[in-house]
């Protein structure tokens, strides 16, 4: 079962047209965040997601966005140089954040120099600040950060950030809010709990192409208790919106396409 909440499917025919509704929905969620606080904070994932955000450097976004408002936090990020072709700082600041004015103090970046869970004690650190500082908003229901945005990608196994399946520490923690692990093959990671990203304002997670079409299935779909409860199936933004950006492939397991 899945409890509810405010969650929109977008289908697209094309990868090129979920270029084009995720770089007009993230426009949108800055103007009125900004308009609203003042600010916009906004929290990325790895890969894809980053390749997928790139019609924002481009016509009109480049000069229409308030990009000195932006503060990017990562939901999750790998604990390699920042120069490293792993590095989710270097994928999105060589795709996006070099490309636009974001002022660099409002990029937050992991310290990569220390264990991944010192790294994640740091990283909560600097959240509990901008928190208390109002930068990130607070959520109306608990102390955890509200942020206006975060993205999510979808690995083909149903992870969201860097909560794995079978992960069970990770996918339960209640109290922190930012976690690590250790054990995936390529690097350490930190990554957002999902208490913060259940208190965002919106969430929106990106799938594209057929390999990701039954992780689509498994987290949307009303399936059996047969079934496997994957991460991202567990994204359920208590007061927020969650927006799903599919393209055709990737939602070609879901009920209603069928
Ligand atoms: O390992 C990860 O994979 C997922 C999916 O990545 P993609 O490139 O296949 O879209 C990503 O969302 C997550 O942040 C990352 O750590």
């Amino acid at each position: 079962m899945k409890s509810k909440c405010d969650e929109v499917i977008r289908i697209h025919e094309s990868e090129d047209e979920v270029k084009n509704d995720l770089a007009e929905y993230i426009a949108q969620i800055s103007d009125a965040s900004v308009k609203d606080r003042g600010v916009f904070t906004i929290a990325l994932s790895h890969a894809s997601l980053i390749r997928l955000m790139g019609k924002l450097c481009e016509s009109p976004y480049n000069k229409t966005v308030e990009w000195s408002k932006w503060y990017v936090f990562w939901a999750d990020e790998r604990l390699v140089p920042k120069n490293h072709a792993h590095s989710n700082y270097k994928l999105a600041k060589d795709a996006f954040l070099s490309k636009v004015p974001i002022v660099p103090s409002h990029v937050l970046s992991i310290n990569d120099s220390v264990s991944a869970e010192e790294a994640a004690e740091e990283y909560e650190f600097v959240m509990r600040q901008l928190v208390k500082s109002r930068v990130v908003n607070v959520s109306d229901t608990s102390d955890c950060p509200k942020f206006d945005l975060i993205l999510l990608g979808l690995g083909e196994d149903g992870h969201v950030a860097s909560l794995f399946p079978h992960h069970h520490s990770a996918l339960n923690e209640k109290q922190q809010w930012v976690t690590f692990t250790t054990t995936t093959t390529d690097s350490d990671r930190i990554t957002f709990t999902f208490p913060v990203i259940n208190s965002a304002s919106n969430v929106a997670l990106v799938a594209t192409g057929d390999a990701k079409a039954d992780a689509v299935h498994l987290a949307v779909d009303d399936v059996g208790p047969e079934c496997p409860v994957v991460p991202a199936r567990m994204v359920r933004p208590a007061k927020g919106k969650l927006v799903w950006f599919l393209d055709k492939p990737a939602a070609s397991k879901l009920e209603t396409s069928k």
